[in-house]
């Protein structure tokens, strides 16, 4: 088997570990197919791949979504560094509505996380020099760009910060909490 997924605490988040090939020159890996999601019911197209780069460890980009029709499913995976990999559920209706999943993703364990549509996203770097890479199934639409409050009681995550504290942009600095904003995914809008 070259990919092995397994459902997460929300089923809907899945875990993904391709398998590395290595041998005397390194490794080769299939880190995407169609059919892995589509065995799991997610028939996914992707349209953008995206890829940041985080300097220093504790840089925290998050939680974010893009409303309905761009909301966004993204399969998320780590090429240099470590990350806390959190997927929160915003979808108005669902029995895990505010739960959260929380992953380690890294360049070494090679795991990814599907994040689907309805959920808010966001990661925690736990090295300097972080690089993350996400395919995502619709594409960008800064309109309909949505957050929020990474650090919002209701919702819970245990970050595990460093002592200074999260190194945020502008705009995570600011986002509303989750029962601040008008619910972003009515039922059925994804
Ligand atoms: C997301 C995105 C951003 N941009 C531009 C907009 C800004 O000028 C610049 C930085 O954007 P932002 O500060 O929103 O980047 P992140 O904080 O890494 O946002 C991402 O962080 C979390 C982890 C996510 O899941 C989302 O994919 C995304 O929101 O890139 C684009 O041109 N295209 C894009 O798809």
């Amino acid at each position: 088997m070259r990919l092995k997924v397994t459902p997460q605490s929300i089923p809907e988040v899945l875990l993904i570990e391709p398998k590395r090939f290595g041998d005397a020159r390194g490794f080769f890996s299939e880190v995407w197919k169609r059919s892995a999601l589509k065995g799991q019911g997610f028939d996914v197209e992707f349209v953008q791949d995206n890829h940041s780069l985080s300097r220093e460890v504790g840089v925290l980009r998050g939680l974010h979504f893009q409303r309905p029709p761009s909301a966004q499913g993204k399969l998320v995976r780590v090429v240099r560094g470590r990350i806390l990999d959190v997927a929160v559920d915003i979808r108005l209706g669902s029995p895990t509505y505010g739960q959260h999943v929380a992953c380690e993703l890294s360049a070494e364990n090679w795991q990814q996380l599907w994040v689907p549509r309805g959920f808010a996203h966001g990661f925690l770097t736990l090295e300097p020099d972080t690089e993350v890479l996400y395919k995502v199934d619709a594409e960008y639409d800064a309109a309909a760009d949505g957050g929020i409050a990474w650090d919002d009681p209701a919702l819970g995550i245990n970050w595990s910060l460093p002592a200074g504290g999260p190194v945020l942009s502008d705009k995570d600095r600011v986002a509303p909490r989750l029962a601040e904003i008008a619910p972003p995914f009515p039922e059925g809008s994804v």
